[in-house]
């Protein structure tokens, strides 16, 4: 049986988690780096959840700049076994209007200049992506969204951009045609490293602008992003506290094997393997590896 630990990363906007009782900073070491933040750590009831900054307090961390393997490191070595990501993101999609939070569960990567696995020479791994969305806690998130009344849509495609620069007339009607929903900087690699770390993880994008394709609307900018975020950082602490209330408290067995992704996919033979990266997979994969 294991006890269900919830770690939330925070996307623009979103720099603290009110409601945590017994809540403190607590600087964790990675081996990986330095992670966005210390990590916000506290109970809401009896559920242990770890909130970190995807860009730092005070926004000090372009996306490009983000240590994604040291933050999925991080919230490893804190025990986390369950994931919510919460990101600002442009709507592609007519109906999907400012203010909707959509419940991603796929993922177009486009990012080119991330470091994206914590594997590689001297211990290689493959694990399986088709489904990087962990069906158990999107129901969750979906049900929290229904108690609270949020306008959202469960199910969307998320393509991710390097930027920071908002995208190109030419490259929005593209990710239109190629049928994703929303548009963001940073839920990738986040979401394979989670895999990798066998996190069952799950994106919440909040819709902020129509990125740069709609007729009625100008191109995006950082003020109306920020405007539109305010008005929804309510929504979203309200349904991150129901989350919490409702979550069970003992992690249930990911139906698509998230939480043991790394069963099958380290190829490496054992004599093959470079001691000092082991050393450095001792949280992400000591599970697995301690165990051969
Ligand atoms: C502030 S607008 C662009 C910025 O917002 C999104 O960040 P996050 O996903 O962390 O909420 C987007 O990806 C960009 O990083
Ligand atoms: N239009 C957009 N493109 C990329 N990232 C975003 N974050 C919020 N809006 C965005």
């Amino acid at each position: 049986m294991t006890r269900t630990i919830l770690g939330i990363i925070g996307g623009s906007g979103i720099y603290d988690l009110p409601g945590l009782s017994h809540a403190e900073w607590q600087e964790v070491e990675s081996p990986w780096g330095e992670p966005s933040d210390a990590v916000r750590v506290g109970m809401i009831d009896d559920l242990q959840v770890v909130f970190l900054p995807r860009h730092g307090r005070g926004h000090r961390y372009a996306p490009s700049d983000i240590n994604y393997r040291a933050n999925i490191d991080v919230m490893k070595r804190m025990g986390v076994t369950d994931l919510v990501s919460v990101s600002a993101v442009g709507s592609l999609k007519e109906e999907l209007s400012p203010g909707t939070f959509v419940l991603v569960d796929q993922f177009i990567d486009r990012t080119f200049a991330r470091e994206k696995s914590f594997f590689g020479k001297g211990c290689v791994a493959h694990v399986s992506l088709a489904h990087p969305v962990s069906p158990l806690l999107v129901e969750a998130i979906a049900a929290a969204a229904r108690a609270q009344d949020i306008p959202h849509k469960q199910g969307g495609t998320y393509l991710a951009m390097e930027g920071p620069q908002f995208s190109m007339l030419a490259e929005s009607h593209l990710y239109r045609q190629w049928g994703c929903d929303v548009i963001g900087m940073t839920n990738m690699p986040e979401a394979k490293l989670a895999r990798e770390a066998e996190i069952c993880y799950a994106g919440v994008a909040m819709v902020t602008d129509y990125d740069s394709w709609h007729e009625d609307h100008g191109a995006v900018d950082v003020a109306t992003i920020v405007k539109t975020l305010h008005a929804n950082r309510d929504k979203a602490q309200g349904l991150l506290l129901q989350l919490c209330k409702a979550l069970p408290r003992e992690h249930s067995p990911c139906p698509i094997g998230s939480d043991r992704a790394l069963d099958f996919a380290i190829i490496t033979a054992p004599e093959a393997r470079d001691p000092a990266l082991l050393a450095r997979l001792d949280a992400v994969a000591g599970r697995v590896l301690n165990a051969s």
